[in-house]
């Protein structure tokens, strides 16, 4: 807080000047409630409008004239998430006890995290205390983004099978404080989430939360479009879920949660969604033989598929040693894959090209290892997709492109890698050899066909899940077809750095 001494003659143009500063601060706004209550030991003069509480402490003018003006605390109503009485309670009393005042929880932003505070007002008025108690509860309520019953999923499986300890723990007490009710499914196996949001009801529900990793955030994602569409009756055109989604990060990457949030934290992840911050985000269709595959957020193709397909055959290894053992393993191995790729619509082109690697990203895909993103020439909302595509080059030259997105500078200026802003590709594997790790591990020739049967299949990252496809893909953006509670971010918080390479 700033305080300012001023002589009495040069009072009437401060005040002027706040006056004017005020109806810049609230335009048009009346107060709804004027009171004193003790902030800490001092007593303030606290105002209510619609939208913000500003307290300014109450100071007598001193013997010599001279008046104290401090500038008024200020609290914003939009991230205030509940409002409690307080009251003096013996040792074991769960109810009861003289009212003290009210408190306010409410959320403090450090850098992208968001964190919880409480604002406390003192005064021992019962009548006082509830007036505004109830005052601010009917002024909360009006914010309509905010849920008050949310269908939760969480897999316990994710990454160090923490799931439903984060939960637990760091999400449902400010769920409960904040009067969120909560219909838990703690999910048994892979589908079970999207199984259940095929059957149960949504209309009773504000919003849906996940708790897990990138696979568990992409396979809810999929059921909520999948969800609007047979409600919908429409089997051909995507349509865009009501319900927003929630993401609690509980995986080894949460790549969706960090786009969204600019950090790996429960916390902040709870806050976004009591708080009702809604963020439209595009999303892809995955079609193939004119059948969907599903909808996502990205996907690579060659090395990325390539090095997903090796780590899933290790699942026995714990998930970081089995990323880093899979990346090396398929750069020693590196190979191109032969494919026809069409784009639209910077302009119309047609390539036939031996590509190490194609990555389509219709959001930046933050995470802490590469904090401003795979693809940090999209964003989530702008209705098209980033197309990475790397041409064939020397290994040593593509671990240095791979190598730069970790200091996210110059990744893409190397000969051999394009990026083009897209709202449609189709890529279609020329080579009729599928990809089969035991072929190549075993280096069997006389054993391994040249020309493997109809139905081989090559190996895709969808959102960090193994998707096998035989056939051409066609990848179409969908302009902010679903709402995931948290914001737009520039860059993600930087914790981790990977030395594998
Ligand atoms: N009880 C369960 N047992 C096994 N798999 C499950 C279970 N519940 C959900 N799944 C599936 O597990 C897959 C992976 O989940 P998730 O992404 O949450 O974890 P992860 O792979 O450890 O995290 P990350 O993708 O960040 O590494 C999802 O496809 C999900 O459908």
């Amino acid at each position: 807080m700033t305080c300012f001494l001023f002589t009495k003659n040069r009072v009437s143009v401060f005040l002027k000047k706040e006056v004017q500063k005020l109806r810049i601060l609230f335009p048009l706004e009346c107060v709804v409630l004027r009171g004193i209550f003790k902030l800490g030991k001092k007593s303030h003069d606290v105002l209510l409008t619609r939208t913000r509480l500003t307290w300014t402490p109450i100071i007598p003018e001193t013997p010599t004239g001279e008046v104290c003006m401090l500038q008024p605390g200020v609290l914003l109503l939009q991230d205030v998430f509940a409002v409690k009485v307080k009251r003096r309670r013996a040792v074991g009393h769960q109810s009861g006890g003289a009212v003290l005042g009210v408190a306010l929880f409410c959320c403090r932003r450090r850098g992208r995290r968001l964190e919880e505070d409480t604002l406390h007002l003192h005064n021992a008025s019962a009548e006082h205390t509830h007036t505004w108690y109830n005052t601010l509860k009917e002024l909360l309520k009006e914010i309509s983004s905010r849920p008050r019953y949310l269908k939760v999923f969480i897999n316990p499986s994710s990454h160090r099978k923490e799931a439903v300890h984060i939960y637990r723990e760091h999400v449902a007490p400010l769920f409960k404080m904040a009067d969120v009710r909560t219909n838990i499914t703690v999910t048994e196996r892979k589908g079970h989430a999207l199984s259940v949001m095929k059957e149960c009801r949504l209309d009773e529900y504000d919003g849906v939360v996940c708790v897990g990793g990138d696979g568990s955030v992409a396979e809810l994602c999929h059921a909520l479009v999948l969800r609007a569409q047979l409600d919908a009756d429409s089997p051909e055109q995507p349509v865009k879920p009501v319900l927003p989604l929630g993401i609690i990060p509980a995986g080894s990457t949460d790549v969706v949660s960090c786009s969204v949030h600019g950090v790996r934290d429960p916390v902040t992840a709870a806050l976004h969604i009591v708080l009702g911050h809604l963020q439209q985000v595009d999303m892809c269709s995955f079609v193939s033989r004119g059948q969907l595959v599903r909808f996502g957020f990205s996907a690579m193709f060659g090395f990325g598929g390539q090095s997903l397909a090796r780590a899933e055959r290790k699942r026995w290894m714990p998930s970081s040693r089995r990323r880093d053992y899979a990346l090396v393993k398929t750069l020693a191995k590196l190979r191109p894959e032969d494919c026809q790729l069409s784009f639209l619509p910077t302009k119309k082109l047609t390539k036939n090209l031996l590509e190490h690697r194609i990555s389509i990203m219709s959001i930046p895909c933050l995470s802490p290892h590469v904090p401003q993103g795979l693809a940090p020439n999209t964003s989530l909302a702008n209705g098209s997709a980033e197309l990475i595509t790397v041409r064939n080059t020397s290994r040593s030259e593509f671990i240095k492109h791979l190598k730069r997105y970790s200091s996210s500078s110059g990744q893409f200026s190397f000969s051999f890698v394009e990026t083009h802003t897209v709202s449609a590709v189709k890529i279609r594997p020329r080579s009729l050899i599928g990809w089969s790790e035991d072929s190549e591990e075993e280096g069997d020739s006389k054993t391994t066909p040249i020309i493997q049967s109809e139905g081989a299949a090559f190996p895709w990252n969808i959102d960090g899940e193994l998707v096998e496809i035989a056939n051409e893909v066609l990848i179409r953006v969908h302009s902010q077809l679903i709402t995931l509670y948290g914001e737009e971010v520039q860059e993600a918080e930087s914790t981790v750095s990977c030395s594998c390479i």
